[in-house]
């Protein structure tokens, strides 16, 4: 039997200082030497094992108990093939019969170019184990928290958005009382709708109108804005995904689809999606069922689609740019809203309504705007519709002292003629812009009637029958 000398360390003193466990085994894997850390860790005394095959003694089973062959041991490996190896995934087994999970290394030992053994260093990992399955689950914790934090937080918000209250749908025109009645008929019934208008024109609008008058009011409205995502993006937006199903992916996370479950999901600017994102879409909307980017279960959902865009979604299809079947699909009941310059007359109420609104959010009394300024509101052609009028009343009322607005700001001169006007409201409505600009100056060099090339009594009498008179005000 070869004996510890014949490769133990010199300093022997050294070998029974460390704290890592240390045997040397010979050719055949007996045991040559076993420090005292070693004896410490599995309770198998040196001269118990010294000359046996000591694999059999503390390693003779998996962590589960089935039979761990010593052939199969890493540490005999090196015997054979002399490569150095390191484990950090075994269990080493005690004298008692119990077991620790333990990091060994197997070196192989040289003389003179030829294998005489191998040394396996040893240390017990129980704590390092114990720390790291406790941060796992700590840390399992905190995702699950998180992901349930994320969902709540989205329903809550939509929850809040959908206490807006009554109908705020403001406008007595004809077209506005037919949209109405429309959102009325269809309100209550699961069918799809296709809102289409220009932008600004209330679109958003009608769609939370439509779930407010729905009998899943009690459940969230949830939007995406199909613009505001890449294609990629928009995928896990929609569906959500699986943890790890891409770079980033570090929690689990629910799509719109699912938060929208028993509600309403609003896709906003529908046309923007992407061929791929459409085919997907058409899919969903087919079978009500979907998969997490990444996952394989088949969620089924029970939501109502209500889809809105500013593009003419018909003409998109004759181009190639939006799948026709998805466009059926989607304009099963469609919706147009009017545009801010085909209702003119309901200008003076949206106005009272927005300044309302404005006066709570700017904290300051604004009773309205003044006739003239009024008058040309109803002019001017409102490329951006309702929000448009909503922005610059909003500028105005930061910058008023008083409570009825002169609106200076009316970008009425530099916009494109409106149409649908009579003669005689363009002619009104050029004499009214004249006589801002000269400050209501009617005769004299610079004064309006020589501006327009006209007598001033042909003027006056022009201003008369067209009803333009200044007001009190200016
Ligand atoms: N008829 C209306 N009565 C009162 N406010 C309105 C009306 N129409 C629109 N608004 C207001 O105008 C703003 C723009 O409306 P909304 O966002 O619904 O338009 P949209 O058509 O969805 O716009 P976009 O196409 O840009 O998404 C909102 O603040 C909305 O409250």
């Amino acid at each position: 039997m070869p004996t510890q000398e014949s490769f133990l360390p010199e300093n022997r003193l050294l070998l029974d200082a460390v704290s890592e466990g240390i045997y040397g085994f010979d050719l055949d894997g007996h045991a040559v030497f076993i420090n005292p850390a070693a004896e410490r860790m599995t309770g198998w005394q040196a001269d118990e094992l010294l000359g046996k095959t000591i694999h059999n003694f503390h390693h003779h089973s998996h962590a589960d108990g089935s039979h761990y062959p010593h052939e199969d041991c890493p540490i005999y490996q090196t015997l054979k093939d002399g490569k150095a190896r390191e484990i950090s995934d075994e269990v080493f087994w005690r004298k008692d019969g119990s077991s620790f999970p333990v990091h060994y290394s197997s070196t192989p030992v040289w003389q003179d170019g030829k294998l005489k053994g191998v040394v396996a260093i040893f240390r017990d990992i129980s704590l390092q184990k114990q720390t790291e399955q406790s941060l796992r689950q700590a840390l399992e914790q905190v995702q699950a928290l998180s992901e349930q934090l994320a969902s709540e937080n989205s329903l809550l918000q939509a929850e809040l958005e959908d206490k807006r209250g009554p109908s705020q749908i403001t406008g007595s025109s004809d077209c506005i009382q037919n949209l109405q009645k429309q959102i009325r008929l269809v309100a209550n019934t699961d069918s799809t709708v296709l809102i289409q208008g220009e932008n600004g024109t209330g679109k958003e609008l009608v769609a939370r109108e439509l779930h407010q008058l729905s009998s899943r009011r009690d459940k969230p409205m949830i939007s995406v804005n199909c613009a505001a995502f890449s294609a990629s993006l928009l995928e896990s937006e929609l569906f959500g995904h699986e943890k790890g199903a891409f770079t980033g992916a570090s929690n689990r996370r629910k799509g719109r689809f699912e938060l929208a479950h028993k509600g309403t999901l609003f896709l906003d600017e529908v046309a923007e999606l992407s061929l791929e994102a459409q085919s997907k879409l058409l899919r969903v909307i087919q079978e009500q069922e979907f998969e997490r980017v990444g996952g394989s279960e088949r969620i089924k959902v029970d939501i109502r689609l209500i889809a809105a865009t500013h593009h003419d979604l018909q003409k998109r299809v004759e181009q190639g740019l939006f799948r026709m079947d998805l466009f059926y699909r989607l304009n099963v009941f469609p919706l147009k809203v009017p545009p801010l310059r085909q209702r003119a007359g309901d200008i003076p109420e949206l106005v009272q309504q927005l300044l309302r609104s404005l006066s709570q959010k700017l904290g300051k009394p604004l009773a309205g705007v003044d006739a003239v300024s009024l008058k040309r509101l109803q002019q001017y052609s409102w490329p951006g519709n309702v929000r448009e009028l909503q922005n610059l009343l909003e500028r105005e009322a930061i910058l008023t002292h008083q409570p009825v607005l002169k609106m200076s700001s009316i970008p009425g001169s530099q916009m494109p003629p409106v149409t649908g006007q009579t003669l005689a409201e363009v002619e009104a409505s050029h004499i009214l812009l004249t006589l801002e600009n000269c400050d209501w100056r009617i005769s004299g060099p610079g004064g309006v009637a020589a501006v327009l090339g006209l007598p001033p009594s042909t003027l006056r009498s022009r201003m008369q029958k067209l009803g333009i008179r200044r007001s009190a005000r200016q």
